[in-house]
């Protein structure tokens, strides 16, 4: 039986970062993955969808030259953009592998299961360790109608070799919105239902319905206030129907009505490590209810968004924990993006929180029309900033192309607690599409 200081059950961002730090450290490092090396962000979820969405990104911004330079924009062949696509992705987890093999971390491949708080059973092996981290992820929901067998997933839909003609979304979630854009761009007839009465629910809501209503224009349908109720074949279609009986036909149906935690069949009850329908319980050193064993990533039971970057985050975390720093997590304001086009972004407390509270005041950056040229075009690109009462910056959400990189801005300028003095010592690039929200927020931050 082989022995370790730690073992990760998963290989994704939740745990490959501490267990690059810790074999670093000196330490005895095993990690067990079922599927593909470096998990559902690497190989099904941002890299994958990011480097499709590239060249959507691209034309949106063309079309916004339409009139005044572009005439003719140039139409996206999206099987040859698969294919580039495998040949990006595909080779990833094998180059991951060797990464973690020369670094010495011994790779495990097969399911792996808790049998005691020390030790872990992986195929027909029992390897035992001082600490384990759990990092299993979440999977796709599956809704529990009849017909859920046509249901597919992000997965299927990051794999389509060619676009269905017609297709449609349950969710109007973060997934549903991404795909939709990209599937209605290359001519798809693209429906969403949606059974609350507006979408992405998580984001400002004043920007989604910006968003719906470009979404709309460009020819998607949505179903608010709708539930799926079965989905039968026919012939070389699918019907779905609502509980309100609301009838669609469709090529292909995907299922983004949210991801659920992996906390089955890995050893949880018989250890009696605590969970809830949310995921795996912890306190604030990321322990579970079982000392020597920590979570991490999209399987904990948190408030917090389930994202790469809060993986990587606590995955780090923990590393330091296993080198013997104990203080408890201190999560700093965290962004989030929906890569739609727009894209939308937000971080810190909401719009929603801002008028509820007189502690803070919002104001509205119509950027995009004030930075016509620094922004191609895009003129309804704006963002809303929110302050506290000395004018310091607390959250901001973003409407626009930029948005992922601008908010990324915004979370140095919260976090780092500028103000305009702070921001006035420092010299940016010119010209620039940051320099010019620079100076626009610089003109409502605090000023010493
Ligand atoms: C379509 C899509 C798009 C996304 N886009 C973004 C984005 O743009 N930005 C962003 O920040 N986040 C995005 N996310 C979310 C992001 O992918 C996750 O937050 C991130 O992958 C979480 O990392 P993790 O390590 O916790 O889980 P995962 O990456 O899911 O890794 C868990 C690993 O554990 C393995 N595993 C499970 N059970 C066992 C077992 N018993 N034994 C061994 N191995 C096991 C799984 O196979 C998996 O490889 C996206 C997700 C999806 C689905
Ligand atoms: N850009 C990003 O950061 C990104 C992108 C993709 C995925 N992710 C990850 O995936 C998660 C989002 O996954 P998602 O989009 O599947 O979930 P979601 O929670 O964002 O949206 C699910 C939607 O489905 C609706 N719904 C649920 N049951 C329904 C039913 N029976 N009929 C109709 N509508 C129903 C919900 O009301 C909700 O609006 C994120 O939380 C994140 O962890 C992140």
């Amino acid at each position: 039986m082989k022995n370790y200081d730690v073992i990760f059950i998963g290989s994704g961002h939740a745990n490959w970062h501490a267990a690059v730090t810790l074999k670093q450290a000196g330490k005895s490092v095993a990690m067990i993955e079922k599927d593909q090396i470096a998990g559902t962000c690497t190989n099904y979820g941002c890299d994958p969808k990011i480097l499709l969405d590239g060249p959507f990104e691209l034309l949106a911004q063309l079309k916004q030259y339409n009139g005044i330079g572009v005439t003719d924009n140039t139409a996206i062949n999206w099987t040859e953009l698969m294919a580039y696509k495998h040949k990006a992705i595909d080779p990833l987890p094998l180059q991951m592998t060797a990464l973690f093999n020369q670094l010495g971390i011994d790779i495990v491949m097969g399911a792996a299961k808790l049998i005691d708080t020390n030790t872990v059973a992986v195929n027909e092996q029992k390897l035992t360790a001082k600490n384990i981290v759990i990092g299993t992820g979440q999977r796709p929901a599956k809704l529990n109608i009849p017909g859920r067998e046509f249901l597919h997933d992000s997965r299927d839909f990051l794999d389509l070799e060619t676009m269905p003609q017609k297709i449609t979304f349950i969710g109007a979630g973060i997934i549903s919105l991404e795909f939709a854009t990209i599937a209605v761009e290359l001519g798809s007839t693209v429906e969403i239902i949606e059974f609350a009465d507006h979408a992405l629910s998580s984001f400002d809501q004043y920007h989604v319905a910006k968003l719906v209503a470009k979404l709309e224009a460009a020819g998607v349908k949505f179903h608010f206030n709708e539930a799926a109720a079965q989905v039968i074949a026919k012939g070389d279609h699918f019907e779905i129907s609502t509980t309100n009986n609301l009838q669609i036909k469709t090529d292909y149906v995907i299922d983004a009505t949210g991801r659920i935690p992996n906390i089955e069949n890995i050893g949880l009850e018989e250890i009696a490590i605590q969970t809830t329908r949310g995921g795996i319980v912890v306190d604030d050193h990321l322990r579970t209810s079982v000392n020597n064993i920590y979570a991490s990533g999209d399987v904990i039971d948190k408030q917090i968004p389930r994202l790469t970057p809060t993986a990587t985050f606590e995955s780090n975390y923990i590393a330091q924990q296993l080198l013997g720093n104990d203080t408890a997590i201190n999560y700093p304001a965290i962004p989030s993006v929906v890569f739609s086009l727009p894209r939308l972004a937000q971080i810190g407390v909401t719009t929603r929180e801002a008028e509820a509270s007189d502690k803070y005041h919002t104001q509205v950056v119509p950027y995009g029309k004030q930075l016509l040229f620094q922004y191609k075009n895009e003129v309804d690109a704006e963002l809303t900033l929110i302050l506290d009462q000395d004018n310091y910056l607390v959250g901001a959400n973003i409407y626009g192309n930029d948005a992922p990189d601008l908010i990324n801005l915004i979370t140095m300028i919260i976090d780092g607690h500028l103000s305009a003095t702070a921001l006035d010592q420092m010299i940016f690039a010119f010209p620039s599409s940051s320099i010019g929200v620079i100076s626009l927020i610089s003109t409502l931050l605090h000023r010493d």
